[in-house]
């Protein structure tokens, strides 16, 4: 029998974040691993015209929670969703709600946070920061309460190279940073935030810092833990291999790669790959519940889950096996055939951008005008450009992250909950979590059928045919223009030719 599993046997426990990428695996483990477990609170916002019963019904009827429903079949009954909006004062939630939150909760787990790297610092710190201490403020009055986990990032401490598992000073106390957002307008917030988040890449990483100083300074007698994932991957094996739905780290890259917008991009190859699947994460942070209630360590507690010191990978390995795994299942209507390599310097990356981005992007517009269609390609491959500036300060660090806690955690189970809550990233074999990642991509946020994938195949031989033809016709121009007439202009042809891959 699984002690972690018995000890969230009628518990009721509150998860902020829920209907994200981690705070639905976690709710979907703690349902099928404890389905004796009295209630999970989550607080929702309604979103996008659903309401919060809508939301939850979306949840709960989707394939990630198919196992669930066999073990649980009353598992809408034992979900308990409460309109929150974090960004309010009091999360505005209602005087009932609240009292039935503080008398009942035994145990919190913290996941909502805004993950955008371009959020406004106000925004940044009134999710990440502020709604962070006004959770610890209500955490405090409730008197059942035996854990509160924090999910923070293992890039909260990106500015440094080695992180040890301990909470590092900023330079402005947290409380100064709040107050400060009250008074000031945005445009100020704006001027000063490059000296706020100091060499750090952005707001998030610095309010996610911001937030473990606030759990630290601000937690009082209550028992708390702090989890700190680095890049959280699709699923590694549960409930199934290679879930993902949303287009976060590594996901939304795979898919421009696969449909061939990708062509390069500017990454360290031997730099550390640190993706953690989604599920190992919450393995930890469910065992950590358990820890944190059940041993009541006398200091915070902060646990890395992260791959990098224990079974590293680098980004060209990733790089290799996405492409081997998408020339095996090709990703449907792609616009040319998949073929991302990496660039290490700024001038070759402005290079490749031009060449094989935006050029291409603007014949495609040029073809979709003369067919008398809107042109919508060069705008797409901009946005696709902005979004790898952001992420590619990630690529091309690495860093060291201490997993001491997380390894006495990982002694500390018993055999069984070492299978159940498996978060021993020892064990994952790179190739097979990478391919079946892709495949989720595929499955999961594409939605793509793989009965599909002859004619997706098919699609791609055509690309090719007309990728040989348009060098073909290029090379013919310019050799009847050009060529047939200089030495010269055919010594500087072949000089130029393998410099455009043709
Ligand atoms: C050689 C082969 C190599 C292949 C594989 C290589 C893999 C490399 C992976 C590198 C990952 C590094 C991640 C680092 C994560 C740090 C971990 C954390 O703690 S942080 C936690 C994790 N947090 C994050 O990862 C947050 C990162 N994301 C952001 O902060 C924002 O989305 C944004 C600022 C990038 C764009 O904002 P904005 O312009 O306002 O617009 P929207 O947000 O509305 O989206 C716009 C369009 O972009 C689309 N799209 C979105 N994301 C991606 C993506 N990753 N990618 C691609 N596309 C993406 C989106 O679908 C939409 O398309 P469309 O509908 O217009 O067609
Ligand atoms: N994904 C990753 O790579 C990593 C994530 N993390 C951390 O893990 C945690 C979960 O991240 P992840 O699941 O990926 O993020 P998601 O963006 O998928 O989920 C964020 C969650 O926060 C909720 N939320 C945001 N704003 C509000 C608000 N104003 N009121 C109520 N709820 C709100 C969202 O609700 P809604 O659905 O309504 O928007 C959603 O449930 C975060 O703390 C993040 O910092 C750490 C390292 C890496």
């Amino acid at each position: 029998m699984s002690m972690i599993a018995a000890f969230y046997s009628n518990k009721s426990i509150l998860i902020t974040g829920a209907t994200g990428f981690l705070g639905k695996v976690l709710m979907e483990k703690l349902f099928r691993t404890s389905p004796h477990l009295k209630v999970i609170y989550i607080l929702v916002r309604p979103k996008s015209g659903q309401t919060l019963q809508e939301r939850v019904f979306q949840i709960l009827n989707s394939k990630l929670f198919e196992k669930v429903k066999e073990v649980c079949p009353n598992v809408h009954e034992k979900i308990r969703p409460i309109s929150a909006d974090l960004n309010q004062r009091d999360f505005a939630i209602s005087k009932e709600d609240v009292q039935e939150l503080l008398s009942c909760t035994n145990i919190i787990f913290h996941c909502a946070a805004t993950v955008r790297f371009d959020a406004h610092l106000r925004e940044a710190v009134q999710l990440n920061v502020t709604a962070t201490q006004q959770l610890l403020l209500m955490a405090s009055q409730m008197p059942k309460l035996e854990a509160f986990i924090h999910i923070s990032t293992a890039f909260s401490n990106c500015n440094l190279s080695h992180i040890d598992e301990v909470i590092y000073p900023c330079p402005v106390e947290p409380r100064k940073i709040i107050d400060s957002m009250e008074w000031l307008d945005d445009s100020i917030i704006e001027e000063i935030t490059p000296k706020l988040i100091g060499d750090r890449p952005n707001t998030y990483t610095y309010t996610k810092a911001l937030g473990e100083i606030v759990v630290q300074q601000e937690s009082g007698n209550l028992n708390v833990a702090i989890v700190r994932p680095s890049i959280v991957g699709a699923t590694w094996q549960e409930p199934f291999p290679g879930w993902v739905d949303n287009l976060n780290g590594p996901s939304g890259l795979i898919i421009a790669t696969g449909k061939g917008f990708l062509r390069s991009i500017k990454a360290t190859p031997t730099a550390v790959a640190d993706v953690i699947p989604v599920d190992t994460v919450v393995n930890l942070t469910i065992a950590v519940g358990w820890y944190t209630a059940v041993h009541r360590p006398k200091s915070t507690l902060i646990y890395h889950s992260t791959s990098g010191n224990l079974n590293p990978c680098n980004w060209y390995k990733m790089g290799l096996q996405v492409l081997a795994t998408i020339e095996k299942i090709p990703f449907e209507s792609a616009f040319r055939r998949p073929n991302a390599d990496f660039t290490t310097n700024n001038f070759t990356t402005h290079y490749w951008n031009t060449v094989s981005h935006r050029v291409p992007a603007i014949i495609y517009d040029f073809y979709l005008r003369l067919t008398g269609r809107k042109p919508r390609m060069l705008k797409l491959m901009n946005r696709l450009l902005k979004t790898i500036s952001m992420l590619e300060y990630f690529i091309n660090h690495s860093w060291e992250w201490s997993t001491n806690n997380t390894e006495m955690l990982l002694s500390e189970l018993s055999p069984e909950d070492q299978r159940v809550f498996n978060f021993d990233v020892r064990q994952l074999n790179w190739l097979e979590y990478i391919e079946n990642y892709v495949l989720g991509v595929k499955k999961y946020l594409l939605k793509e059928d793989l009965a599909g994938i002859p004619k997706a195949k098919q699609h791609l031989r055509r690309l090719r045919n007309i990728h040989y033809l348009f060098n073909t016709a290029l090379f013919l121009i310019i050799w009847r223009l050009l060529i047939a007439r200089s030495q010269m202009a055919r010594n500087v042809w072949f000089f130029i030719c393998p410099l455009f891959k043709l």
